[in-house]
C-alpha cells in the first residue's frame, strides 16, 4: 500500500513538472507593475505559506508582511489579494465595473448550468437582467415581508422544539439549519417542497465543496485532478439529483397553474409569471430559474446559520452582553405572548450584537472572488485582465487603523456609529459591495434577528458539562463560510412561556 502511494505520488509530481516546464508564461506579463508578494515555489506557488491555515487568516497574516495588496500564486491560480479598507474601496467602488466578473469555477459549470446563476455568473447583459430580477422581484424588502407567515410558522415550531429540550444540551446549528432551510424552501416552492431532507443534505454538500481551495480548483488545467479527486463525479451526482427534484416541482406547478391560474404566493410562481409575461431581452428558461434557486438555497440557509451560531457563541462567552440583550428583548416584548417579526425594530442592542458578529465572524470572509474584465489599477499596481481578485473582508473588519480593540467582541462599538450593510464603509463589508453586493441582506437579517430574539426572550442558557466561557472552542472550519468548527452545544434552562 505504501509502495503504491509512493508510485502514485512520484508519477503525479512527474506529470505536473512536465506540464509546468512546457507551460507558457502569459505574454506581456513582464511589462506590468504587479503587486509584490511572497516568494513562490515551482508548481505549488504560495500554497506552502497557506498550509493548513484558513485562507482568510493566512492571507491576513501574509499581508502584515507583504502589504495590503499582494500577488499570490496558489497552484495554477494567480490572484491579487487586497487586505485594507482603502484598497477594498478601490476594488468595490472605484473599479467596481472593471472587476465585476467572477472567475471560472468547475462547481458553477456543473451545478449551475454553465454559470447562468447570479453568484458565480460572469458579468454580462444577461447577468445584469437576472440580478435586477432577483433584487427587485425576489428579494426586495416588500417581497421578504410578504413571507412573514412562512417564517412565523417555522419559528413557532423551532421554539417548541427548543422548549422540549429544556434541561438538555441542544445543538443550535442543526435546529436552525432545518428551520432556515424549510423557510427558504417554502419561499421558493410554497408548501409542497418535495424531498426537503434530500435538498438540505445536497445544499450542505455544495457549501462544503464551494470554498474554491480544493486541489481541483487550484489546478484547473490538470482536469484529471477533478476526476481522480472525485470532485467531478460528486458534482455530477448532486446536479442530477437536484435537477430531477426541480423538474418534478416545476411539473407539479405547471399542472396546478392550469387550474388556479398565476399567483404570487411563492417564488416559483413569481418567476413563472415573469417567464410567461415575456418581453425580456433574455427570455427566462427553467434552467435559469433552477440556477437562481440554487443560489438562494445556498445563500439563504448556511449564511444565516453561521451568523446565528457565532452570535450565540459570543453571548455564551460574554455573559454581560447576554444579560443586557435578554433584558432588552424581555422589556420590548413585555406582556406579549412572544416575539413577533413585525416588532423587531425596538431591539436596538440586538442589532448591535448582530453587526458585531458579522464584523468579527464575517460569514464569507473572502467575499466571493472577482475577475478583472478590463485592465485597471488598485493601489497604484496593475490588475491585468482575467486576474482573480480577492478582498479579505476579515482583514478589513479587524484593521486596527479603523477598529479599536478589533479582536474583542464589543457590540457597544456600534452605538455611536452609522455603519450599514450596503458596503458604504469599506471597513465594514459583511455583504460585500458594489455591483456584486449580496441581494439577500433583508432576507438574511430578518431570520437572524427573529431567531436570536426568540432564543433570548424565551430561554436562559447554560454551557454543558461544567464548561466555562473560557472553554468554548472559537475556531472556524474550512469552507466558503467561516462556520464554527465544533457545533455549539448549549442547555436551555428556563422556558418563559407564551402567556
Ligand atoms: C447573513 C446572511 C448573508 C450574508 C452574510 C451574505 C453574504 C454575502 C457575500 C459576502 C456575498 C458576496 C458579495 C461580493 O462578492 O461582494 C454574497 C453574495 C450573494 N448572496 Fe448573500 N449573504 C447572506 C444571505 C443571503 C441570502 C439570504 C441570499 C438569498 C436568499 C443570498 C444570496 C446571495 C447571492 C445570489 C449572491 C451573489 C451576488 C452577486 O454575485 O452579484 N445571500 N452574500
Amino acid at each position: 500500500m505504501v509502495i503504491d502511494m509512493t508510485i502514485v505520488l512520484i508519477a503525479f509530481s512527474f506529470i505536473i513538472s512536465v506540464y509546468f516546464i512546457f507551460i507558457r508564461k502569459p505574454k506581456g506579463s513582464k511589462a506590468l507593475n504587479l503587486p509584490p508578494g511572497p516568494p513562490t515555489l515551482p508548481i505549488i506557488g504560495n500554497l506552502h505559506q497557506i498550509g493548513l491555515e484558513l485562507p482568510h487568516r493566512a492571507f491576513r497574516n501574509l499581508s502584515k508582511k507583504y502589504g495590503p495588496i499582494m500577488s499570490l500564486q496558489l497552484g495554477q491560480i494567480s490572484m491579487i489579494v487586497v487586505s485594507s479598507p482603502k484598497l477594498a474601496e478601490e476594488v468595490l467602488k472605484t473599479n467596481d465595473l472593471a472587476l465585476a466578473s467572477r472567475p471560472y469555477a468547475l462547481l458553477a459549470d456543473i451545478l449551475l448550468y454553465g454559470g447562468i446563476d447570479i453568484a458565480f455568473g460572469r458579468y454580462s447583459d444577461y447577468w445584469r437582467q437576472m440580478k435586477k430580477i432577483v433584487t427587485m422581484e425576489l428579494l426586495s424588502v416588500k417581497k421578504v415581508q410578504s413571507f412573514m407567515g412562512f417564517r412565523a410558522e417555522e419559528i413557532d415550531r423551532f421554539t417548541e422544539v427548543v422548549q422540549s429540550s429544556v434541561g438538555k444540551p441542544v445543538h443550535i446549528r442543526q435546529r436552525v439549519m432545518y428551520m432556515n432551510n424549510t423557510v427558504v424552501c417554502k419561499c421558493l416552492f410554497g408548501n409542497n417542497c418535495r424531498q426537503q431532507d434530500v435538498l438540505i443534505e445536497l445544499v450542505e454538500q455544495v457549501v462544503a465543496l464551494s470554498s474554491g481551495f480544493y486541489i481541483a480548483d487550484l489546478f484547473p488545467k490538470l482536469s484529471f485532478l477533478s476526476v481522480i479527486s472525485g470532485m467531478k463525479s460528486t458534482l455530477n451526482h448532486i446536479h442530477e439529483t437536484l435537477d430531477k427534484i426541480f423538474n418534478e416541482i416545476f411539473e407539479d406547478r405547471r399542472i396546478k397553474r392550469q387550474t388556479t391560474g398565476p399567483t404570487e404566493d411563492d417564488l416559483v410562481d413569481v418567476l413563472f409569471n415573469i417567464k410567461e409575461r415575456g418581453g425580456l431581452r433574455f427570455p427566462v428558461t427553467d434552467n435559469n430559474i433552477k440556477a437562481i434557486f440554487l443560489n438562494m438555497l445556498i445563500g439563504g440557509t448556511d449564511t444565516s446559520v453561521v451568523t446565528i451560531e457565532w452570535a450565540m457563541t459570543e453571548l455564551m462567552k460574554n455573559p454581560d452582553v447576554m444579560k443586557k440583550a435578554q433584558a432588552e428583548v424581555r422589556e420590548v416584548f413585555k406582556g406579549k405572548k412572544t416575539v413577533l417579526e413585525s416588532e423587531l425594530n425596538g431591539l436596538v442592542y440586538l442589532k448591535h450584537i448582530i453587526k458585531e458578529t458579522l464584523r468579527l465572524h464575517i460569514t464569507i470572509p473572502l467575499l466571493l472572488p472577482r475577475e478583472c474584465m478590463e485592465q485597471c489599477q488598485v493601489g497604484g499596481y496593475d490588475i491585468p485582465k482575467k486576474m482573480k481578485v480577492i478582498v479579505n473582508g476579515l482583514a478589513c473588519g479587524t484593521d486596527p487603523e479603523y477598529w479599536d480593540d478589533p479582536e474583542t467582541f464589543k457590540p457597544e462599538r456600534f452605538e455611536k456609529t452609522s455603519y450599514d450593510f450596503f458596503g458604504t464603509s469599506p471597513e465594514y463589508i459583511p455583504f460585500g459591495g458594489g455591483r456584486r453586493i449580496c441581494p439577500g441582506i433583508a432576507f438574511g437579517l430578518v431570520s437572524i434577528e427573529l431567531t436570536l430574539a426568540r432564543l433570548l426572550f424565551h430561554f436562559n442558557w447554560e454551557l454543558p458539562n461544567g464548561m466555562t466561557p473560557k472553554d468554548i472552542d472559537m475556531t472556524e472550519s474550512h469552507g466558503v463560510t467561516a462556520i464554527k468548527k465544533s457545533s455549539l452545544e448549549v442547555i436551555p434552562t428556563v422556558f418563559i412561556p407564551f402567556s
